[in-house]
């Protein structure tokens, strides 16, 4: 039985046949070409320094996760204690739930998650550049424990995923926060905050040879992303206006800051566009932790004067859908201004 949903009979039945020769076709006034990493390199930062012992590498640690915050809104990390076979057991899992047969992947109650935790394509496209070939499964802390089957080990799996990468967003979040004033108590046990949610993605090849998107452009609603990924490129930022491309690298996670800690950072920290480019010829995998405060948080800038007014995460979430039901995109904290 077929794992892949049907993506191309969906997007023709909403655009006809014709499909665009390449996204950028839809983004006729913003410049979409992408440019390699070799002149603008996206900073490498190395968590040892951390706990060396030594103040002043760890100080200058500090301070390059903190521009690169500020300047890039994304870094990669290495040396972040968590052991390989962590991620590699997760690549199972995650392989093994989307070649689950297509029927049980949208049918209710599979595996103990909920309906609406798996999803693929974009209802919501209303142009062929809003529409995502991927299918993807929200997973938020609350729902592992609901996991109905664990035959394959996919509760435990996911349970000590969580553990590793909440363990280093904590540490991330504490410090960034710091920097700026943030009040501590946003991030007092990341572990905790069960609104907080894993998102594996799996990018189908590109059809027709068109170049179109793995995941549309958007920034991404959280505090902060912690990004695994296999060695299959697709990922791009968007820094000054022009799409540059994050080379995978297998020791590397990705991190990149969100709407949420832009908010409380008071615009000090960039919640960065980005997308995926949908890969030719072979899939890619990847699995994202979104760190979010609780839909009653009160999301509060830390600045003066304050550049957003204070709004609820619930709020925010609900704008967003409803902005993106309506246009195809999230408007986001530009809605938030005082
Ligand atoms: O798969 C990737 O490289 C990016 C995923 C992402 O941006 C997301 O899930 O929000
Ligand atoms: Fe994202």
């Amino acid at each position: 039985m077929a794992s892949q949903p049907p993506f191309q009979e969906n997007f023709c039945s909403i655009f006809g046949s014709s499909f665009p020769k390449s996204t950028s076709d839809d983004h006729s006034n913003t410049n979409t070409s992408t440019i390699e990493t070799s002149g603008l390199k996206l900073p490498v930062i190395d968590l040892s320094y951390l706990t060396s012992g030594d103040e002043v590498k760890r100080k200058r640690c500090v301070k390059q996760m903190v521009s690169a915050a500020k300047e890039w809104g994304f870094f990669q990390i290495v040396n972040h204690g968590i052991p390989k076979e962590v991620f590699d057991m997760m690549l199972v899992e995650e392989k093994r739930l989307f070649d689950r047969p297509f029927s049980a992947k949208v049918r209710e109650s599979f595996t103990g998650l909920s309906k609406i935790s798996y999803r693929w394509g974009n209802p919501n496209a209303s142009s062929p550049a809003q529409y995502s070939f991927s299918e993807a499964f929200h997973i938020t802390l609350s729902d592992i424990s609901k996991f109905s089957d664990d035959r394959y080990n996919l509760r435990t799996t996911v349970e000590t995923y969580v553990q590793e990468i909440a363990g280093v967003a904590q540490m991330i979040c504490e410090l960034l926060g710091k920097h700026v004033n943030v009040n501590p108590k946003y991030f007092e046990n990341i572990y905790e905050l069960k609104n907080s949610f894993l998102r594996l993605n799996k990018y189908h090849p590109r059809v027709f040879g068109s170049e179109l998107f793995g995941l549309v452009p958007h920034t991404d609603t959280s505090f902060l992303t912690i990004l695994f990924q296999d060695q299959i490129e697709g990922l791009e930022l968007n820094k000054n206006g022009q799409w540059v491309s994050v080379k995978p690298c297998s020791e590397a996670l990705t991190v990149n800051i969100g709407d949420m800690f832009q908010a409380v950072s008071n615009g000090v920290y960039q919640s960065v566009r980005h997308r995926v480019i949908s890969p030719v010829n072979m899939e890619r995998l990847s699995i994202a932790f979104f760190v979010c405060p609780y839909l009653e948080t009160e999301i509060e800038a830390s600045g003066y004067p304050n550049k957003y007014r204070r709004f609820s995460f619930r709020e925010y979430k609900e704008q967003s859908e409803r902005d993106v039901k309506e246009t195809g995109d999230k408007v986001g904290l530009s809605r938030f201004l005082t």
